[in-house]
């Protein structure tokens, strides 16, 4: 029989297992079989043994062995555990039914692996990219993971410990002479981390490329096999170490921003399909603070970008040190004050920035232009998952606080921030909630829209919210920004990923479409969920075979 490096599903142990083996296993162990546990009938072992890829075992030199997962069941959640095994696919069993219309894959990035040997990471950012598919086809689901080959992975299995910066986590010195070294390594960037474990894009001319906010963190794989195919190498000669993790890709541009650390500000620039040459379109300088505010995210109207300086900045003493502070890379400089700046897409020029309330966002929603009877543009609207000026959502995604839930009511408030801009020569801009955020349980983030809304005037989004008490948003919400009301999804336990909307072709109603997103459970399972575009109703599900760490953000391949 083909083997399978499989490790338990239950995280007690890691070891290569037949299929049969496994289910023996689980059997032993834990008094039920993997048939009953995961719906996993012996025609469908069959059928997973001839779609599931054989794996090496030099492929799984890491892998969580059972000290190293909190043993208290109330720690060890599936999504905050390391992803089990380096790589899997397969054929899944679907409950309901697919639309035969959705022929394409879904593809999603996220930090899956928070160890090397012994040592754990500490933030949910800082782990090793796992990139999961599932690709949809004639009503059937082949889905699969695999582990994205980073050089800073790479080395990090070799030498069993961290070789580069990651978001937190910062490689232990010998002595002093090589934390210098090291630091110099830092001024070239050269032991900044390329784990590209934030998102993925799918570029115009068809390349999939996996992001991180380092700029050499921009991997190409390729989106069938989930093979890491090389670094996204940029031709041009712009320089700097970081950028936006969320640049605006359409099948016509890619827009991103590159802030400058050493004069404020940012350079806004765009790249053509078919080219690795990114070109200036303008450059804002910062209108506060020492450093350029923190752009994980920034929105696009049809005709302008909106740059944001939050004023959370970037912070080069933070940069250098080698153990985490409690803002990470950045610092909260409420004196700074916060500003939205917006350029013109054509020109360049920058047609206004305007003051506004303090704000902390990592996600903008979207963005549209208002305008006159007479067709000029008074405003801009540009929306946002807001924390309510409240930096210590990124204490709260620290995997000890995520891992340790008790029950109590913890997350911070989030909300839909809204800000009008107006183009009229105001000096300020203004934030409200677009709905009350009681709608979705004051949890939000990890939004999405209908792209052929990119830049438009737009109703509907889709996001986590909360259902309470929780400590990380643990619903699925669609928000109706006509009605100001929110339908939501929750299973009890669950840990639901960023629900991801893809149209139906041909649709002509804004959320005319399905939603998809992976859940983790608390069991330890999971499963790919599909809802309703516009009903927000449950229309398929299709249980994984064990279930996955949390995830970030996704893109859609569509099939060619
Ligand atoms: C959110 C989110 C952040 C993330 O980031 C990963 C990395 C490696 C970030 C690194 C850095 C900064 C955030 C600031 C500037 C320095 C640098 C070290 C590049 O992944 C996420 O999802
Ligand atoms: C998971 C998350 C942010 C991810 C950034 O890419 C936020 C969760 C709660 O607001
Ligand atoms: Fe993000």
């Amino acid at each position: 029989m083909d083997s399978l490096w499989f490790s338990d599903i239950c995280g007690h142990h890691v070891s290569p297992f037949t299929m049969l083996d496994f289910d023996q296993s689980c059997h032993r162990k834990h008094g039920f079989s993997l048939e009953n546990k995961l719906v996993f009938s012996r025609k469908l072992y069959k059928q997973a043994l001839t779609i599931a890829r054989v794996v090496s075992p030099s492929q799984l030199a890491i892998v969580p062995s059972p000290d190293k997962e909190p043993v208290d069941p109330d720690q060890n959640h599936v999504a905050w555990t390391s992803v089990k095994q380096e790589r899997w696919e397969g054929e899944l069993v679907v409950q309901g039914e697919i639309p035969l219309w959705l022929k394409g894959t879904y593809l999603r990035n996220g930090p899956g692996l928070w160890h090397i040997e012994d040592y754990n990471f500490r933030h949910l950012f800082d782990g090793y990219a796992t990139l999961v598919k599932l690709n949809f086809e004639d009503g059937r689901l082949i889905a699969g993971h695999r582990q994205i080959e980073s050089e800073a992975y790479k080395a990090a299995k070799k030498n069993k410990k961290i070789c580069f910066r990651e978001f937190s986590e910062v490689p232990k010195h010998e002595n002093f002479m090589a934390y210098v070294g090291d630091l110099s390594k830092l001024l070239s960037g050269s032991s900044l981390t390329d784990n590209a474990n934030t998102g993925v894009v799918k570029l115009g001319d068809g390349r999939v490329v996996c992001l991180t906010e380092t700029q050499k963190g921009s991997l190409v794989i390729d989106p069938n096999s989930l093979e890491t195919l090389g670094r996204f190498e940029y031709s041009d000669s712009l320089g700097g170490l970081i950028h936006s993790a969320h640049p605006i890709v359409t099948d016509a541009e890619f827009l991103t921003l590159l802030p400058d650390l050493l004069k404020p500000g940012y350079l806004v620039v765009r790249m053509e399909p078919g080219t690795n040459e990114r070109k200036v379109i303008g450059r804002v300088n910062c209108s506060g603070g020492p450093a350029p505010g923190w752009v994980h995210s920034f929105p696009v109207t049809q005709h302008y970008v909106v740059v944001p300086e939050m004023p959370l900045r970037y912070c080069a003493q933070n940069l250098l040190r080698a153990e985490p502070t409690p803002l990470y890379k950045f610092q909260w400089h409420p004196q700074s004050k916060a500003f939205l700046h917006v350029m013109c897409k054509a020109s360049g020029k920058v047609v206004t920035s305007v003051e506004v309330p303090l704000f902390v966002t990592f996600h903008f929603i979207n963005a549209y232009e208002e305008e006159d009877e007479d067709g000029r543009v008074t405003s801009i609207i540009a929306d946002c998952c807001e924390h309510h000026a409240d930096t210590s959502i990124l204490d709260q995604l620290r995997l000890k606080n995520l891992r340790f839930f008790k029950g109590e009511d913890v997350l911070p408030d989030a909300r839909v921030g809204r800000f009008k801009i107006p183009l009229d020569g105001s000096r300020n801009g203004k934030l409200e909630a677009a709905l009350d955020a009681d709608e979705h349980g004051r949890g939000m983030d990890m939004c999405s829209i209908n792209p052929a809304y990119l830049g438009k005037k737009y109703r509907y989004a889709y996001a986590c919210g909360a259902q309470r008490p929780c400590h990380f948003p643990n619903t699925l919400t669609k928000l109706d920004f006509v009605e100001k009301k929110a339908k939501n999804w929750y299973d009890e336990g669950a840990v639901p990923s960023e629900p991801f909307f893809v149209a139906r072709p041909g649709a002509t109603e804004e959320d005319d479409g399905v939603v998809i997103s992976l859940i983790s459970e608390k069991n330890g399972g999971g499963y790919a969920l599909l809802l309703d575009g516009s009903t927000f109703k449950e229309i398929a599900r299709a249980k994984l075979p064990y279930g996955l760490p949390y995830g970030l953000h996704g893109c859609w391949v569509p099939k060619k």
